[in-house]
C-alpha cells in the first residue's frame, strides 16, 4: 500500500472483543500485533491514532482462569478491573515495540454528560495527541454501572471522535461491515458499501449482537456511525482480519461500509447534546409544534406541549417526541419537568402568573437543540 494516499489527520480506531479474541475465549495476542503495527505505521506516517479498545471483561475471564461467577454487575466490573489492567499492558507493551507511549483514558457516560467534565476530558485527549503519544480509552467497567455507562464502546469511540475533533472513525469487527441482514443467520445477506441516509428502514437491517462477545452489535455502530457522520466525521465498519484493514481504510480504500460525514456539521455544543448529554426526560408535542421545530427552525414554546414524562430539571436534557413516541429531537429544557406541567399548553405570556417567576418565553430554544 502507498502511504503517500492518506486522506485523514486524525483517526479514531474501535476494536470490538470479536477482533480481539478473534472469536475465541482470549486475547488473540498474534493479531493485536499485527493492528498494533498497522497504527504505528500510519503514526509514523504523520496520521494520528486514538485506539477504543474493547477486551477487558474478556481479559480478565482470561486472567483469572475463567472462574464460575454468578452474573452480577459486581462481577462483571471485578473482571473487568483485572482484565482492563491486562489488555493496556499488552497494548503499551506492542507499542513501546515503535517507541511509541500510550496514554489510559477509561471514560464513563458521567464522565461526558457535564459539559465542563466532558471539555476536561477533550483537554485530556488533545494533550496526550500533541505530544505523540496514543490515547487508549475504555469504558470505566470497573465502577461503572448501567446509569451512569455509555454501555457500548461503539458509541464510546463516537463520542472520542467528536472529543478530539477525528476526521475518521474506524469501528472493527468480525463481519465486513453492515449487511442487509445478520449474515450469522442469513447466508444470503449482501454487505452495503456505502450509506447515504441513516433511517428507520436501515436501522432494522442492524441486529444486536449475537456472539456473546459483543455488545450491541451492528446496531450500536450504526447508532454510532449516525452520531459521527452528523459531527463532521467519516465513518467505515469494516473486518479487523482484513488484511492491513487500518492502512488500507486511511487511504480511502473501499473496504467495508462507508458512511460519509454530512456537509454542515453540528457545531460542537450541539454535537454534546446529541451524544455527551444524557436524556432525563420526555416533552411530548401538538402537530403544530412538530412543525415548528423540525421544518421551520423555531424554538419549542410552551403552548405546544401537549405532556412531559420524568422527573428532570431546568437544564437537563429531554427528548422531544409525537404522541405515538417518535423522538424527532433532543435537546436542553429551561424549565423542570415540575413547572413544565404548569405551563404547558399554555402562551408564553402567562408563565410568570403560573410559576411566580420566569426563565424566558422558550422551553427549549432552537440553539440549544439538535433535530435528528
Ligand atoms: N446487518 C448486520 N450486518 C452485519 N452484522 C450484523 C448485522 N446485524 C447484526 N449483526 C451482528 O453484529 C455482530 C458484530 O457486533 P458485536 O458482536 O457487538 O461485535 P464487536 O465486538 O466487534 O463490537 C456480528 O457478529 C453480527 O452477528
Ligand atoms: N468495555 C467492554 C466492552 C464493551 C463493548 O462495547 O464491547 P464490543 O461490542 O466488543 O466492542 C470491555 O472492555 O470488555
Amino acid at each position: 500500500m502507498n502511504l503517500s494516499e492518506i486522506a485523514y489527520r486524525r483517526v479514531v480506531v474501535k476494536l470490538g472483543t470479536s477482533v480481539l479474541t478473534s472469536g475465541s475465549l482470549k486475547l488473540d495476542k498474534a493479531h493485536l500485533v499485527e493492528l498494533a503495527r498497522q497504527m504505528a505505521c500510519l503514526m509514523e506516517a504523520g496520521v494520528e491514532v486514538v485506539l477504543c479498545t474493547s477486551g477487558a471483561i474478556a481479559a480478565g475471564k482470561e486472567h483469572l482462569g475463567y472462574p464460575v461467577l454468578p452474573d452480577t454487575m459486581a462481577n462483571k466490573q471485578m473482571l473487568a478491573a483485572v482484565g482492563q489492567s491486562q489488555l493496556i499492558l499488552a497494548w503499551s507493551k506492542l507499542f513501546s515495540i515503535y517507541d511509541l507511549n500510550v496514554g489510559q483514558l477509561l471514560l464513563t457516560g458521567a464522565d461526558l454528560q457535564d459539559r465542563e467534565r466532558y471539555l476536561n476530558a477533550r483537554d485530556s485527549l488533545n494533550a496526550l495527541l500533541a505530544n505523540g503519544i496514543i490515547p487508549i480509552i475504555n469504558e470505566n467497567d470497573a465502577v461503572a454501572t448501567t446509569e451512569i455507562k455509555v454501555g457500548d464502546n461503539d458509541n464510546l469511540s463516537a463520542r472520542a471522535a467528536l472529543l478530539c475533533d477525528a476526521d475518521l472513525l474506524i469501528l472493527l469487527t468480525d463481519q465486513k461491515g453492515l449487511f442487509d441482514a445478520d449474515p450469522r443467520n442469513n447466508p444470503n445477506a449482501k454487505l452495503i458499501t456505502e450509506v447515504v441516509n441513516i433511517d428507520d428502514s436501515l436501522r432494522k437491517l442492524a441486529g444486536g449482537s449475537v456472539s456473546g462477545l459483543g455488545t450491541g452489535g451492528m446496531s450500536t455502530k450504526l447508532e454510532a456511525a449516525d452520531a459521527a457522520r452528523r459531527a463532521g466525521v467519516d465513518v467505515v465498519i469494516a473486518s479487523g482480519h482484513h488484511h492491513d484493514v487500518i492502512q488500507k481504510v486511511v487511504c480511502s480504500a473501499a473496504i467495508g461500509t462507508h458512511f460519509t460525514a454530512l456537509e454542515n456539521p453540528l457545531e460542537s455544543r450541539k454535537q454534546w447534546i446529541l451524544v455527551g448529554s444524557t436524556v432525563s426526560g420526555t416533552v411530548i408535542l401538538d402537530l403544530g409544534a412538530i412543525t415548528a421545530v423540525t421544518n421551520k427552525g423555531k424554538s419549542l414554546l410552551p403552548t405546544g406541549v401537549i405532556d412531559i414524562k420524568g422527573e428532570f430539571e431546568r437544564g437537563d436534557t429531554v427528548e422531544l417526541t409525537d404522541t405515538a413516541g417518535k423522538v424527532f429531537a433532543k435537546g436542553i429544557c429551561r424549565y423542570s419537568a415540575k413547572d413544565l406541567c404548569l405551563i404547558a399548553g399554555k402562551h408564553s405570556d402567562s408563565i410568570e402568573s403560573e410559576l411566580g417567576y420566569d426563565y424566558g418565553a422558550v422551553v427549549v430554544h432552537r440553539n440549544d437543540m439538535v433535530v435528528l
